[in-house]
C-alpha cells in the first residue's frame, strides 16, 4: 500500500515487434492476443514497419492501420485492434520495455545501429530472427549482436512455425522453443507473452543451441528443395533430413560445448527441420532452383516467387561456409558445404546427391565420426 493508502500501481510490460514480414506479422498477432486486458501487459502492440508503396499507391503502414491486415506480407488475416504499425523505427520502440525482433537477419546490424542509445535502459529483447552474422572474430548469433550493440538481455525463440502455411495466423496447434542465457524469470515472462492454446511454448537453458537449430535448417531447408526438384523422392529427402541434423548437432556443438543434445528434440529442432523441408520457402525456392538446372539464381527465384519476402538459408549458408573453411571443417560437413557451392553455381544441382563424385575423400552418406 502507498503512503496515502492507494496501492502503489505497478508498471505494465510494454511490447514493442521490430519487424513486419510475414512471421513478424504473426508474432504482432499472437502477443497483442495475449496483452489485451492483461493486467501484466500494457493493450497496445507497436509493430515496427519498414515503409513501402503498395502498388495502389498507399503507404503500407497506412493500408495496415487502415485495413488491421498486412496487406502485402500476411494478406488476409486480422492483426489484432491493438496491434499499431509504426514506420518510425526509434518511435515505435521508445516505450517498450519488451522487445521483439523478427526481422531478415541480414538487416538486423543496421537497425541495431539505428536504435543505439534509443531504448529504454530496462528493456529486455527476444528474438524470433533464424540467422547469424560472421565477424573476424567468427560467428555471431543475431541475439549475441542485439545484446553487444544494443546493451540489453536477449532470449530467443525458435521452432517449427511456417508462418504462411496458415497454421500459425489461422490458429492451429504448432509449438516453440525459447531459449535462455541466465534468468529463468524473464524466459517464463516471455512465453506468457506468447503462449496461447493453440501456441505451446516451451523454454530451455540453451541459447546457442536454439538460435543455431533455427539458423542451420535453413541451409538443410534448401538441400531438400534441391532433392524435390531433383524428383528423387522421400527417402532421399528423409536421408537429407537426417544428415541435416546431424551435422546441425555436431556443429553447433563445436562451436559452443554448452549446447545441449536434448535441444535438438525440441521444436526448434528436429521438428522445424521436418516442417521447413517438407513446406518452407527455403525449400520452395530451392526446389525451383534444381528445376532451372540452376540457371536462374537464387536471387532471380527469391524475387519472382516471394514477392518481397526473404530467403535465409542461402546467406546462411555463405556464412556457414565461411566459418567451416575459416577452420578447415569443411570436410567434416559435406552437406552445409556442399549447399553453399550449389547456391553460388560451383557445382550443379544433382551434387547434393552424388557429393562422393565431386568430393572423393568423404562421403556425404557416410559422413565422419566426428559427427555422431
Ligand atoms: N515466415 C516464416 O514462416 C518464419 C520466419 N522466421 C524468421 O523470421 C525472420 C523474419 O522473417 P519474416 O517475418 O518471415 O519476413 P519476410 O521474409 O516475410 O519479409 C521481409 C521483411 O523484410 C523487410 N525489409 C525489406 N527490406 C528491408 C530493409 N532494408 N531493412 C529492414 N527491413 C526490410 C520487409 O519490409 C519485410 O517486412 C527471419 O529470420 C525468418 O527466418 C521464423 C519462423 C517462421
Ligand atoms: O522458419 C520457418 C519455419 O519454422 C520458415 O522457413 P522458411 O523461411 O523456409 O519458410
Amino acid at each position: 500500500m502507498g503512503e496515502a493508502g492507494h496501492e502503489a500501481a505497478v508498471e505494465q510490460f510494454r511490447v514493442s515487434v521490430v519487424g513486419s514480414g510475414n512471421w513478424g506479422s504473426v508474432a504482432a498477432k499472437l502477443v497483442a492476443s495475449n496483452t489485451i486486458g492483461h493486467p501484466f501487459f500494457h493493450d497496445e502492440v507497436r509493430m515496427w514497419v519498414f515503409e513501402e508503396v503498395l502498388p495502389c499507391g498507399e503507404k503500407l503502414s497506412d493500408a495496415i492501420n487502415r485495413t488491421n491486415e498486412n496487406v502485402k506480407y500476411l494478406n488476409g488475416v486480422k492483426l489484432g485492434k491493438n496491434v499499431v504499425a509504426d514506420p518510425d523505427l526509434e518511435n515505435a520502440v521508445r516505450e517498450a520495455n519488451m522487445l521483439v525482433f523478427v526481422t531478415p537477419h541480414q538487416f538486423m546490424e543496421g537497425i541495431c545501429k539505428r536504435l543505439g542509445g534509443k531504448i529504454r535502459s530496462d528493456a529486455e529483447g527476444i528474438s524470433l530472427i533464424k540467422g547469424m552474422e560472421v565477424k573476424k572474430e567468427g560467428p555471431c548469433m543475431i541475439s549475441k549482436l542485439i545484446t553487444d550493440m544494443l546493451g540489453i538481455n536477449c532470449c530467443v525463440l525458435m521452432g517449427a512455425n511456417i508462418a504462411n502455411e496458415a497454421r500459425i495466423a489461422f490458429e492451429k496447434f504448432s509449438e516453440a522453443t525459447i531459449g535462455y542465457k541466465h534468468s529463468k524469470e524473464v524466459a517464463q515472462r516471455w512465453a506468457k507473452l506468447f503462449s496461447q492454446s493453440y501456441f505451446l511454448v516451451s523454454a530451455v537453458q540453451d541459447i546457442e543451441g536454439v538460435e543455431l537449430c533455427g539458423t542451420l535448417k535453413n541451409v538443410v531447408a534448401i538441400a531438400a528443395g534441391l532433392v524435390d526438384g531433383l524428383d528423387m523422392g522421400n527417402n532421399t529427402k528423409a536421408a537429407i533430413m537426417r544428415i541435416g541434423l546431424r551435422e546441425m548437432r555436431a556443429l553447433s556443438k563445436r562451436l559452443f560445448s554448452s549446447v545441449k543434445d536434448s535441444t535438438f528434440f525440441e521444436s526448434c529442432g528436429v521438428a522445424d527441420v521436418i516442417t521447413t523441408c517438407l513446406g518452407g520457402r527455403n525449400r520452395r525456392v530451392a526446389e525451383a532452383f534444381a528445376r532451372t538446372g540452376g540457371k536462374k539464381s537464387f536471387n532471380e527465384l527469391e524475387e519472382e516467387l516471394l514477392q518481397g519476402q526473404k530467403l535465409q538459408g542461402v546467406s546462411t549458408a555463405k556464412e556457414v561456409y565461411d566459418v567451416l573453411s575459416h577452420r578447415g571443417w569443411q570436410g567434416l560437413f559435406p552437406l552445409l558445404t556442399t549447399v553453399h557451392k550449389i547456391c553460388i553455381g560451383l557445382l550443379p544441382p544433382s551434387a547434393i546427391v552424388e557429393y562422393s563424385e565431386h568430393a572423393p575423400n568423404f562421403s556425404l552418406f557416410e559422413g565422419s565420426a566426428e559427427c555422431y
